[in-house]
């Protein structure tokens, strides 16, 4: 075996065994391997950590976007699994600010702050800064969970923690788990994305059943219609799962079916 074989752990170091400064009476140990002789390495495990020569190129590499993911799942992990009761809303980062879904997006920041939940959307702009606002009005939590995007607008202001991720799917999974509900306004392509990850979920009984709340008839109706006219209708889902989203114009209802669904949820199947 030779050194490049050897996978160095932490706790890797030379160790002098005999007190003699011969190499054959050196070890190094890394892990559970001892190394004696020609097997000894000419560098210690910081040495080479700390040494920036070479080819740079396997930050380009799986392995290390593996390494990227998993600190991805740490940091949003962390920085939110103190948050307590949240909702995550949903919607189309066009949304005007002078329109009547960026009102109705401010309404259900604030109703959902008043009712004690965080508020955690994507960050962006219109309808998620709706909602953040609302929230930080009334003077609840205010959260965004940020996506790097080619055509990126940052964080919007009313976010209070924020938090950026380069992969969406790492994203969806703190909207999922830190929340007890998801309110969806009126979106675009992103919004139907989100909603429909979390039907699929909770359909497939990935996650434990919870509300998915469509603010505004005029804007969700036809979606609906299609989904029992079409796909039902050729046996594609099951009419009954449609029940699984709850259509209302009314801000205040959206909330209770949140917190009615809060009360009646069952507990939690042991993995
Ligand atoms: C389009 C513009 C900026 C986009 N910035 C976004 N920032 C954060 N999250 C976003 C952004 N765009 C989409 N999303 C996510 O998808 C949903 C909205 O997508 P839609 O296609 O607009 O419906 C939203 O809930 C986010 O989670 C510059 O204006």
């Amino acid at each position: 075996m030779t050194e490049q074989e050897i996978e160095p752990t932490d706790g890797a170091r030379p160790a002098r065994s005999r007190g003699s400064s011969h190499d054959e009476e050196w070890e190094y140990h890394t892990g559970p391997v001892t190394l004696r002789r020609s097997r000894l390495p000419g560098t210690t495990t910081d040495q080479r950590l700390l040494d920036n020569k070479g080819r740079a190129d396997w930050v380009h590499t799986d392995p290390w976007r593996v390494m990227r993911i998993q600190s991805e799942f740490v940091e949003g992990f962390g920085a939110l699994a103190e948050l307590g009761p949240a909702v995550s809303v949903f919607g189309s980062a066009r949304t005007k600010v002078d329109s009547p879904h960026y009102r109705l997006g401010v309404e259900v920041g604030r109703a959902l702050a008043k009712a004690g939940y965080a508020v955690i959307t994507g960050g962006g702009p219109g309808a998620m800064e709706a909602a953040n606002r609302g929230a930080l009005e009334a003077g609840g939590a205010s959260v965004g969970l940020g996506i790097e995007l080619p055509f990126e607008a940052g964080l919007n202001p009313y976010v209070d923690l924020g938090v950026n991720f380069r992969y969406f799917f790492a994203r969806k999974t703190m909207f999922v788990k830190y929340a007890q509900g998801f309110i969806v306004l009126p979106g675009g392509f992103g919004t139907l994305d989100e909603l429909f990850e979390a039907l699929t979920l909770v359909q497939t009984q990935k996650v434990t059943s919870f509300p998915l709340v469509l603010l505004g008839s005029d804007y969700w109706g036809g979606l609906l219609g299609w989904l029992e006219g079409t796909l039902a209708d050729h046996g594609m889902i099951n009419v009954e799962d449609l029940r699984l989203l709850q259509l209302t114009d009314d801000v205040d209802e959206a909330v209770r079916i949140i917190i009615e669904s809060e009360r009646n949820v069952a507990p939690k199947r042991p993995e």
